[in-house]
């Protein structure tokens, strides 16, 4: 082949946000699941696109119809669960299909309380945070990425901010007690690839002592910079889990600023401020093992990272 030639790289394609509520209904008391899933097959493709050949493609259709069956079919025990089921459907089904990529987020409903108890078949959206989860497969191996965002968390002391250098820029006076305000995007990488592995792995525990465990440290650390506080989170979590093998932390510096009230004849002793919405600090890290080799896999199309 000539150099020059156009040829198709890599792609990926499925259906995108498959909007997903399952409702057991077993007991009494109903539980809720919803979902956002995004489905998306990886293989040979190449016919499809520079013949228009498709007699390789499975229909993004099927592909949503399947999201909607399996949910009747094997319920949903877990994101992570349902996510490696999907991925195995379709590798087990289609020889060509190489790999994919599975995603979804899912929002939190609690029960609303009638007289103090909580209602068997009424709920309420709890908040904005989203669980995340995006489960990848490359023929026999399988990456779990699970996480949050949108978790937004303040401090209102125990947060400094000095020592840093200063030029002929700097504005920024030093402090020893600031509001630290951040939401916090977190994703952590699962050890095992083996699907069988994985299964076996209480999920919900898992995101629940996860989540737990990051804001405990954001609470608990007597922060000297967001960078450190981020370091903290993700230490603790591989230092309580040795299932997960790395994280990646983003947080926006959401910046509260101590309004001058000296005009009006007025102190602020840290009592007052303005809360910035931009242009704010937006501290990234990967926090992992020493000598643990990087997993490019993992994190392709993990958004937001390198
Ligand atoms: O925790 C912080 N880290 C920074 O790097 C930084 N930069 C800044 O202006 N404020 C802060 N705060």
């Amino acid at each position: 082949m000539a150099s020059g030639d156009i040829v198709l790289g890599t792609n990926q394609y499925g259906k995108a946000e498959c909007r997903l509520v399952r409702v057991d209904r077993d007991r009494p008391e109903h539980r809720i699941t919803d979902l956002n899933v995004t489905a998306q097959l990886r293989g040979d493709f190449t016919a499809c696109h520079v013949d228009g050949d498709n007699s390789r493609v499975v229909a993004t259709d099927s592909q949503k119809n399947t999201v909607y069956a399996f949910a009747r079919q094997h319920g949903v025990r877990t994101p992570e669960h349902f996510l490696m089921t999907l991925g195995a459907h379709f590798l087990d089904t289609y020889p060509w299909v190489e790999g994919g990529r599975w995603e979804a987020e899912t929002y939190a409903w609690g029960r609303i309380e009638v007289d103090g108890a909580p209602h068997d078949h009424s709920f309420v959206r709890t908040g904005t945070e989203v669980r995340t989860c995006v489960v990848q497969k490359d023929g026999p191996a399988t990456w779990v990425v699970s996480g949050l965002r949108d978790c937004v968390v303040l401090k209102s002391t125990g947060s400094e901010f000095h020592g840093f250098p200063r030029d002929r820029w700097t504005t920024l006076a030093e402090t020893d007690d600031r509001i630290m305000a951040t939401s916090v995007t977190a994703w952590w990488r699962y050890a095992p690839t083996g699907q069988d592995e994985l299964e076996a792995l209480d999920f919900d525990a898992l995101f629940a002592d996860v989540r737990a465990t990051l804001l405990e440290a954001f609470a608990d650390l007597h922060s000297l910079a967001l960078q450190q506080t981020l370091f903290e989170m993700g230490r603790r979590v591989l230092e309580r889990h040795g299932v997960v093998a790395e994280l990646k932390l983003s947080c926006p510096n959401k910046h509260h600023f101590l309004v001058d009230l000296e005009p009006f004849g007025l102190d602020n002793p840290g009592e007052v401020f303005l809360a910035a919405d931009r242009p704010y600090g937006l501290i990234q890290a990967t926090i992992t093992r020493e000598g643990q080799p990087e997993v490019p896999q993992a994190w392709a199309s993990v958004p937001g990272f390198a």
